[in-house]
C-alpha cells in the first residue's frame, strides 16, 4: 500500500467568523476592571492544548499590572504523563512567560493543584492584611476556571465543589462571591473569585479561531462541525494518522472519515444514511475527551522563531481588536439591512 502523506497545509479556511465577543464578555471585563482595586493577585488560565492561541491580550491590557501566575489547564488532554515530550513542551511554554510563575494542571491531579496552593500560600497570602487576600481567576470561556477553583478549594480547605462547571462555554456569567481556598491562623485567609470567560474581541487569524473552537472556547453552533473535523483531521495526521484507526484508514478526506465514523458508531438516519453533522460533533467531542491523541494545536517552535524575528509584531492591542470588532459588526448589520 502507498505510504500515507498528510496535508502539510490546511487548504481552505473559508468564511470562518473571527469574533465571539459576547455581551456578557464585555460586561464581565468591565466588572473585572472596576473590581481591580480590591484584588491582590490574578490567576490567568490558558488552555494547555493551545498555549499560545489561548493567550487573550485583553487580560494583559486590563489586568497586566497585578501580580499574577499563569495556569495551563487540561494538561491531561494535551500530553502524556511522565513523558519526556511533556517536559520539553512545558519548558518551551514557560519560555514564553519569563516574568510569571507558570503551572500546568490536570483537574484530576492532586499534585498539580497542590503546587498552586503552595505557591499561593507563599505569594498571594498577605500576612499583614488582616482581611485576607483576594485572587481573581480569569481566562477564555470554558478553559476550566471554575473547575480549578473547585479543586483549589477542595485541596486547600477540604470543602466540596462550590461552583457550577460544564462542557460548553458561558456557564459563569458574573463575577462570583469569593471562595476561601487557604486558611491562616491570623484570619488573613486567601479567597478566590471566579469570573465569566472572556473571548478576544477579534481573532486576526482564521486558523486560531478553529483552534479555539476545537478547545471549546466557542459555542459549537458558531463554526460548521465538518470544517472543525476537517481541521482536526489535518492536525491529527501531522501528529499520528493511526489515532483514528478504529474508524478509518489514514486519510486526508473528511467526508469518508465521517461516513465511516457514523456507520461504526450507529449515527445513521432514514435508510441507513450517515448523519454527518452529528458524526462531526461526536468526533470533536471524542478529541476533547482525549480519546483521539493528546497533542498541542500550536506549533511552539514556529512561535519561538516568530518571536525571535527582529521584525516580530506582538498580537494586536485591545483597542485595535475592539475597533475591528466594531467595524465587522457594523458591516454585518449594513449587509443585513440592505438585504431586507
Ligand atoms: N480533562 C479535563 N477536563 C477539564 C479540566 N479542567 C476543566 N475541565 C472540563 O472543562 C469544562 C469547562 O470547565 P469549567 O470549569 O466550567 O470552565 P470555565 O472556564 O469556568 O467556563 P466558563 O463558565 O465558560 O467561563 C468542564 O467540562 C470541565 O470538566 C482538566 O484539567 N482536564
Amino acid at each position: 500500500m502507498a505510504q500515507f502523506i498528510p496535508r502539510q497545509v490546511f487548504p481552505n479556511y473559508g468564511a470562518i467568523p473571527r469574533s465571539y465577543f459576547l455581551g456578557h464578555h464585555r460586561a464581565g471585563l468591565t466588572q473585572m476592571k472596576n473590581m481591580l482595586a480590591s484584588i491582590d493577585y490574578v490567576v490567568e488560565c490558558r488552555d494547555y492544548r493551545a498555549p499560545v492561541t489561548s493567550i487573550n491580550p485583553v487580560f494583559e491590557e486590563a489586568l497586566g499590572k497585578k501580580r499574577r501566575i499563569v495556569v495551563y489547564t487540561k494538561r491531561d488532554l494535551g500530553s502524556v504523563p511522565k513523558s519526556s515530550a511533556r517536559q520539553v513542551t512545558e519548558n518551551k511554554v514557560r519560555g514564553f512567560d519569563p516574568n510569571s510563575a507558570v503551572f500546568f494542571t490536570s483537574s484530576a491531579s492532586r499534585a498539580d493543584v497542590s503546587q498552586i496552593i503552595k505557591h499561593l500560600r507563599n505569594d498571594a497570602a498577605a500576612p499583614d492584611k488582616l482581611t485576607g487576600s483576594r485572587v481573581m481567576v480569569v481566562g477564555m470561556p470554558n478553559v476550566g476556571k471554575s473547575t480549578l477553583i473547585n479543586h483549589l478549594r477542595n485541596h486547600g480547605v477540604g470543602k466540596a465543589k462550590a461552583l457550577k462547571t460544564g462542557g460548553q462555554p458561558g456557564i459563569t456569567r458574573k463575577i462570583a462571591s469569593p471562595v476561601k481556598i487557604i486558611e491562616r491562623d491570623s484570619g488573613a485567609h486567601v479567597y478566590v473569585l471566579d469570573t465569566p470567560g472572556v473571548f478576544m474581541p477579534y481573532v486576526p487569524d482564521a486558523e486560531n479561531m478553529l483552534k479555539l473552537a476545537l478547545c471549546g472556547c466557542v459555542k459549537d453552533a458558531i463554526i460548521s462541525p465538518v470544517t472543525l473535523v476537517d481541521y482536526l483531521l489535518y492536525k491529527i495526521n501531522l501528529h499520528d494518522a493511526q489515532a483514528y484507526q478504529r474508524w478509518s484508514e489514514p486519510t486526508n478526506e473528511v467526508m469518508p472519515l465521517l461516513e465511516n465514523f457514523a456507520r461504526k458508531t450507529g449515527l445513521l438516519g432514514k435508510g441507513g444514511v450517515p448523519i454527518i453533522d452529528s458524526a462531526a460533533l461526536h468526533l470533536v467531542q471524542k478529541w476533547r475527551q482525549g480519546d483521539i491523541g493528546r497533542f498541542l494545536l500550536d506549533d511552539l517552535d514556529a512561535e519561538k522563531r516568530q518571536r525571535d524575528d527582529p521584525d516580530y509584531k506582538p498580537p494586536m492591542s485591545m483597542s485595535q481588536a475592539l475597533r475591528i470588532e466594531r467595524v465587522t459588526r457594523k458591516n454585518r448589520s449594513d449587509v443585513n439591512s440592505s438585504s431586507e
